[in-house]
């Protein structure tokens, strides 16, 4: 089976809203760095070439040394990110070598093989595809007032996830424009639509959290526990 996907795990950002003095990538869950799961998950699917990891550039040497330790041979790289998230991503792009690229937060460490080849399915059908699971909450827009404006209709709206999948020159050149007219997302999808690409949606999985606030690492140690209680069952 042909091994023609870069993944770029970022894990550069500061974690302001979880608020603790340790960028969160590097908390613990399970008593090791929470963004190891994402990689080692990643290297274990068929398909991943090489992982570029991105992290903060004071972070690079300790990133590292935490990958070795877990012995993870498929990281290609750590290079250090930018002051965006989309920054991010750029530096660890356009050191990918492979047709195809996904980008993962690393810090969603529970992202499973089978929803990572959902999406992979997606991409390769569509061209381009994130994970996403459909919203359960009504959602409203609110204007300044705080009024609501607007309720749009719930069957049409998605949480979007990471991995997000694409043809690396398609993402590259997303990138480059988005960078030129200097626009910043808060995904990759979003440079990849500014471009016209057509982005598929593959239906994810609700565990699959983004680590942003405290309670999301009590949750996080929940699902962790349940995994193991299902492994030992
Ligand atoms: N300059 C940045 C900002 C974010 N990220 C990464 O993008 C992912 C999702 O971002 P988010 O949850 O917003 O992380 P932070 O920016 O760290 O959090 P916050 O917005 O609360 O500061 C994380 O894996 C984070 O490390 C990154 O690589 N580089
Ligand atoms: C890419 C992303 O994970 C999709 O949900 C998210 O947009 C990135 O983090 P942010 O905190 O929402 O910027």
């Amino acid at each position: 089976m042909e091994r023609n996907l870069s993944v770029i795990v970022v894990a550069a950002g500061r974690g302001s809203r979880m608020g603790t003095k340790e960028s969160k990538q590097f908390l613990e869950l399970g008593g090791r760095p929470l963004f190891l799961r994402a990689i080692e998950t990643f290297g274990r699917f068929e398909r991943t070439a090489e992982i570029i990891v991105v992290t903060g550039e004071s972070d690079v040497e300790r990133c590292s040394r935490y990958i070795g330790e877990a012995g993870c041979p498929l990281v290609k790289t750590v290079v250090a990110g930018g002051a965006e998230r989309q920054h991010s991503v750029y530096e660890g792009l356009k050191l990918a070598s492979s047709p195809w690229v996904m980008v993962h937060d690393g810090v969603r460490p529970f992202i499973r093989t089978e929803d990572i080849a959902s999406c992979y399915e997606e991409m390769l059908r569509r061209g381009a595809a994130v994970l996403a699971v459909p919203v359960k909450d009504t959602i409203k827009t609110v204007d300044a007032e705080g009024v609501i404006v607007d309720t749009p209709d719930r069957s049409l709206l998605w949480a979007i996830q990471t991995p997000q999948g694409f043809r690396r020159q398609q993402l590259l050149q997303a990138h480059e424009r988005a960078d030129a007219e200097g626009f910043v997302g808060t995904d990759d999808a979003m440079l990849a639509e500014r471009l016209g690409v057509q982005v598929g949606i593959a239906r994810g999985d609700y565990t699959n959290i983004k680590i942003t606030t405290p309670e999301d690492l009590v949750y996080g140690e929940f699902l962790l526990r349940a995994e193991q209680k299902e492994t030992e069952s």
